[in-house]
């Protein structure tokens, strides 16, 4: 039997004793390329960075997420990123292969090969001087997957990484979605938008605080489901502390 790439056996995740994911069950097969979905607030930033490691649970176990993990590559959501941090996009792709060449490593010809490799993949070749300050969002998420792109993580987690992204740029960074996704690389993305997750992304975990499903996107993705998880989210944004109120 294949290994699963992560497996969540009945996770809860609680902040100052409130719980913002509760009794998450399933695997992110190997390979696998899912998008977890739900309303604002039902818990979906929450799980991935719980799965990054950078969380720990209230109560549960995750299987194959572990912290400082080079299995993994991260995309943030846009807002938690600082763009006033000195950097250019060269520094900021380079970045990707920290774990490859250690903190004082220097950056090797290769490295470097690979580096303007990646801003061509993204179509930024000729901005690696600019400061990222100066970026559009979209090209700044470009250089973000291009940073992914060197990282050569086997585990791919993506927080919104189409909000408030141009038409043409979204294409583009999809492709490089479905090109890792025909690697064999495990990708999960945190989206808003049904129709994306319906045409692109075979396996959808659907949420609100509580899963709701988590399968097929067309299992998942029903009226039915959709409205559970509309109800669900207002219930709890009515009552934060109600039956979430951590021990
Ligand atoms: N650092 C934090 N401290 C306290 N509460 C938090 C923190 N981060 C998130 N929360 C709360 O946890 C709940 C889940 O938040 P989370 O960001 O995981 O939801 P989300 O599904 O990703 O939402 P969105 O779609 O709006 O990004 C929310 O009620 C949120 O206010």
């Amino acid at each position: 039997m294949r290994q699963a790439a992560v497996r969540l056996h009945d996770v809860s995740i609680a902040y100052d004793r409130a719980f913002a994911v509760q009794g998450v069950s399933g695997s992110f097969e190997p390979g696998s390329l899912t998008a977890i979905a739900g309303p604002n607030g039902a818990g979906k930033s929450t799980l991935l960075k719980a799965v990054m490691g950078e969380l720990s649970l209230s109560s549960g176990s995750i299987e194959g997420g572990t912290s400082k993990d080079a299995r993994f590559g991260y995309l943030p959501q846009a807002a938690e990123i600082d763009r006033h941090f000195p950097l250019t996009v060269a520094d900021t792709v380079m970045l990707g292969m920290w774990g490859q060449t250690g903190a004082f490593g220097g950056v090797s010809r290769e490295a470097a090969r690979k580096g303007r490799d990646a801003l061509q993949s993204v179509g930024l070749e000729g901005l690696e001087r600019r400061h990222i300050g100066t970026l559009s969002a979209g090209q700044f998420q470009r250089v973000l997957f291009a940073r992914l792109l060197l990282q050569d993580a086997e585990i791919i987690m993506l927080d919104e990484p189409f909000t408030a992204i141009d038409a043409a740029t979204t294409r583009d960074l999809l492709d490089i979605v479905k090109h890792w996704h025909g690697a064999g690389r495990t990708v999960i993305a945190v989206l808003h938008d049904f129709d994306q997750i319906r045409a692109h992304f075979p396996q959808t975990l659907l949420m609100a605080r509580r899963p709701i499903c988590w399968g097929s996107t067309e299992a998942a993705l029903t009226p039915e489901n959709l409205l559970r998880a509309k109800t669900m989210a207002e219930s709890l944004h009515g009552h934060p502390l109600d039956e979430g109120f951590a021990a």
